[in-house]
């Protein structure tokens, strides 16, 4: 029996059994009775009908792969280069608030697992655990996920402080405005309970000065790290944040929990792709949960995936080793996926993997 061994639990939950978790999917199923049940609803909540969070799934289910035989694929090369910095796969951690409601070590077990499954995480802006402790913590790169207050002043000092903790690139989330509708949300009356603080959130809820693309070059002129836009979902603002000077530009219909009824992410990125045409990186979140999807992105134009919920999953079920075991499933069925694939590098990965009916 596999366990793994968790030195800064109880001993009542020291040894968790890792080993029936086989898949994503898995995971999301043990942290249904692992976490408490005003995390669970706040994790797995979408906006209203819960219609995009559904499509998100369905559209990567939809697209088919097109396999090619006797290839001499035996170990495919995964790595990415990103600004510079090379990932040993290209997934990365998707920001996510409040990790003090699914895990006691909170944000600590996530820098952990994502350290030890050599991954990138995205570092939400709704910590519940200082930026300070989380970058002493990590030992793989960090970025950081900014939601703009109106309190500008404090934005500046939160991303200066983030830079010069070594956090390696700026998420600006632009696709939340206002909270989408969460009827899970409201069923429970959703607070976070007292002992649980995101230092950077100050005053919830809307805030009276709408972002808008002058603040995303007033950001950037504050950093020397990429800035990159979080949350494009139509080729138009995509344009427009190339004009805006920005890095990166990641779609994202965060998760399905805002604007309830737009698209799959996987059906809007390659309008995305084909407008950016290279100039900068395309990263893409919403549904990820195979090895399979991973390469169907890649091939649609995304240098890299983001995963949300899964990671909580990991984190609730077991903390670190959860975490960690999350990342390393999906990066071994990307590899899997490669090799029947017959891709020996993720830039072999076109749209050649995607099946097309034959025209003759
Ligand atoms: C519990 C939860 C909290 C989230 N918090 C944030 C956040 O603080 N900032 C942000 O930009 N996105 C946030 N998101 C959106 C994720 O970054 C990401 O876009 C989305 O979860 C990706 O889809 P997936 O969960 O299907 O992988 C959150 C998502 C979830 C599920
Ligand atoms: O829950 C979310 O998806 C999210 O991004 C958020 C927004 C406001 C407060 C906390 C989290």
């Amino acid at each position: 029996m596999q366990q793994e061994f968790l030195p800064q639990m109880s001993s009542a939950t020291a040894f968790i059994d890792l080993s029936g978790l086989v898949n994503l999917f898995d995971f999301e199923t043990k942290a249904a009775q692992a976490m408490s049940n005003l995390a669970y609803e706040y994790v797995v909540s979408g906006a209203a009908d819960e219609l995009t969070l559904r499509w998100n799934r369905q559209a990567l289910d939809n697209l088919k792969l097109n396999q090619t035989v006797l290839t001499d694929v035996t170990k495919p090369d995964t790595r990415v280069t990103l600004f510079g910095h090379e990932l040993l796969y290209p997934i990365l951690i998707a920001p996510t608030a409040y990790h003090g409601i699914m895990h006691p070590e909170a944000e600590l077990a996530t820098a952990r697992g994502a350290s030890a499954a050599s991954a990138t995480y995205v570092v939400s802006s709704f910590t519940t655990t200082p930026l300070e402790k989380i970058a002493d913590t990590a030992t793989q790169p960090l970025w950081f996920q900014l939601y703009v207050r109106d309190d500008r002043e404090f934005t500046k000092d939160l991303v200066q402080k983030a830079q010069a903790l070594g956090f390696q690139a700026l998420c600006v989330t632009v696709d939340t405005p206002v909270g989408g509708v969460r009827n899970r949300e409201q069923r429970i009356n959703f607070g976070l309970p007292a002992d649980v603080v995101a230092p950077y959130m100050l005053a919830p809820g809307p805030q009276k000065n709408p972002l808008t693309w002058k603040d995303i070059e007033w950001l950037q002129s504050l950093v020397d790290i990429p800035v990159l836009v979080k949350g494009i979902m139509n080729p138009n603002d995509a344009e427009l944040a190339i004009q805006a000077g920005v890095s990166g530009v990641i779609v994202s219909n965060h998760g399905g929990r805002n604007l309830d009824t737009v698209p799959a992410t996987i059906e809007v990125l390659p309008y995305i792709a084909e407008r950016i045409n290279g100039r900068v990186p395309v990263l893409m979140d919403g549904g990820i949960r195979r090895g399979t999807d991973v390469v169907k992105a890649i091939a649609l134009g995304a240098k890299a995936v983001l995963i949300g919920k899964p990671i909580c999953y990991g984190l609730a079920c077991a903390g670190a080793p959860g975490v960690a075991r999350v990342l390393t499933i999906l990066r071994e069925e990307l590899e899997l996926a490669m090799i029947l694939l017959g891709k020996a590098s993720v830039p072999a990965i076109d749209r050649s993997v995607l099946w097309e009916k034959p025209d003759n």
